[in-house]
């Protein structure tokens, strides 16, 4: 790869990885070191060899650029500052969780359990309320009001009026977001609404997921026009919990605020029946942590019993405390959430 002595240094080719099927990375090239453009390229063997993934939205360093053919070899992932695993795309920013105020209602359950399974992620998350012109002003501010009680914000929006859109605009701006959130609460309009003209290709892409048992085999960054990336996830209404129990009470800011300022009378408090708990009580989402708690003890249990029929995310999760659990996933590059069934 060395060049004549006359050439110039050569220069490593950086670009991120917006799409992966099969084996083979549809990497955006970065100025400057790089002409604009994309390459479809292979995995290294020696990354292969080490057990190292590429996902998409990770960083990586590309070499045997062939111009013509538009092909290219992944050499090496930079490091990434997280990674999810469903979807399973590295360095992603933020998660916006869209909910319809109507056609379909949101489910006050539902919607608990979506932020849930996103705040185990870490990331930063906003709640958008869509179709808000199908309902009138009360269910608006109920709804409003009360994540913020949840402890989010909540941004309404109406493809139809064009309410909201410049707000949800500035707040993907010069990131990587993924939105998720139940069947048919708009967030294909939205995102056609965000790059019209990726349309074709996200009507494809939809189509593409939908086949399936809402288990997404293909993932895509699509471009914002005016910077960022925003990756879409199939609609479904039963997200996976997948942590151990003691990880839930991160998972809910309400108990993280009680927290703050008091103090159980056990440090390692569950928040069920212990003496002297300061988060057990009448507040809105309690029944949900509790609903929850017993779904992952019982996953954690059969995870104990019968190792065989567990999921190999309950198995590794459960296995770790959540701060090991969080450096894992934020520090290494094969992060631990990570499954091979994902991709
Ligand atoms: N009234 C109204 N209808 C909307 C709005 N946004 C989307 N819809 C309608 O809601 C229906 C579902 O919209 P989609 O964008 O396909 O929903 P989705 O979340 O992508 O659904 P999945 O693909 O199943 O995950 C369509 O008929 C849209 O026209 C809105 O702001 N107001
Ligand atoms: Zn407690």
């Amino acid at each position: 790869m060395s060049g004549t002595p006359s050439s110039p240094p050569m220069r490593e080719l950086t670009g991120t990885v917006m799409a992966a099927q099969a084996n083979y990375y549809r990497v955006q090239l970065h100025a400057p070191t790089a002409p604009p453009g994309q390459l479809l390229c292979l995995r290294r063997g020696k990354l292969k060899k080490q057990g190292q993934q590429v996902l998409v939205g990770d960083q990586v360093i590309v070499s045997e650029p062939d111009w013509q053919s538009q092909r290219g070899m992944i050499d090496q992932v930079l490091p990434r500052h997280c990674a999810l695993a469903r979807p399973a795309i590295a360095n992603v920013n933020q998660i916006l969780l869209v909910f319809a105020l109507h056609d379909p209602e949101p489910e006050p359950w539902q919607v608990s359990r979506f932020l849930v399974t996103a705040a185990a992620s870490g990331l930063e998350i906003t709640v958008v309320l869509s179709k808000a012109d199908l309902v009138g002003p009360e269910m608006h501010q109920a709804w409003v009001s009360r994540l913020d009680q949840w402890g989010y914000r909540g941004i309404l929006l109406s493809i139809r009026t064009g309410l909201g859109l410049v707000g949800i605009q500035a707040l993907l701006n010069h990131k990587i977001t993924v939105i998720c959130g139940p069947s048919g609460v708009g967030k294909s309009s939205l995102i056609k609404q965000l790059i019209p003209e990726q349309e074709i290709r996200i009507g494809t892409v939809s189509e593409h997921w939908h086949k399936g048992k809402h288990t997404t085999r293909h993932i895509e960054l699509f471009p914002l026009p005016t910077g960022g990336l925003l990756a879409d996830t199939p609609g479904f209404n039963q997200p996976h919990l997948e942590f151990s129990p003691s990880a839930l009470a991160a998972c809910f800011p309400e108990i993280q605020t009680r927290l703050q300022t008091q103090a159980c009378q056990f440090h390692n408090c569950q928040h069920l029946a212990e003496p002297d708990c300061v988060v057990r009580g009448a507040w809105e989402r309690y029944p949900h942590y509790q609903l929850f708690h017993q779904e992952l003890t019982a996953a954690q249990d059969a995870a104990a019993t019968m190792p065989h029929l567990a999921t190999k995310h309950t198995q590794r999760l459960s296995q770790l405390p959540r701060k090991a659990q969080r450096r894992q996933s934020h520090q290494t590059t094969q992060g631990l959430w990570l499954d091979d069934a994902d991709r």
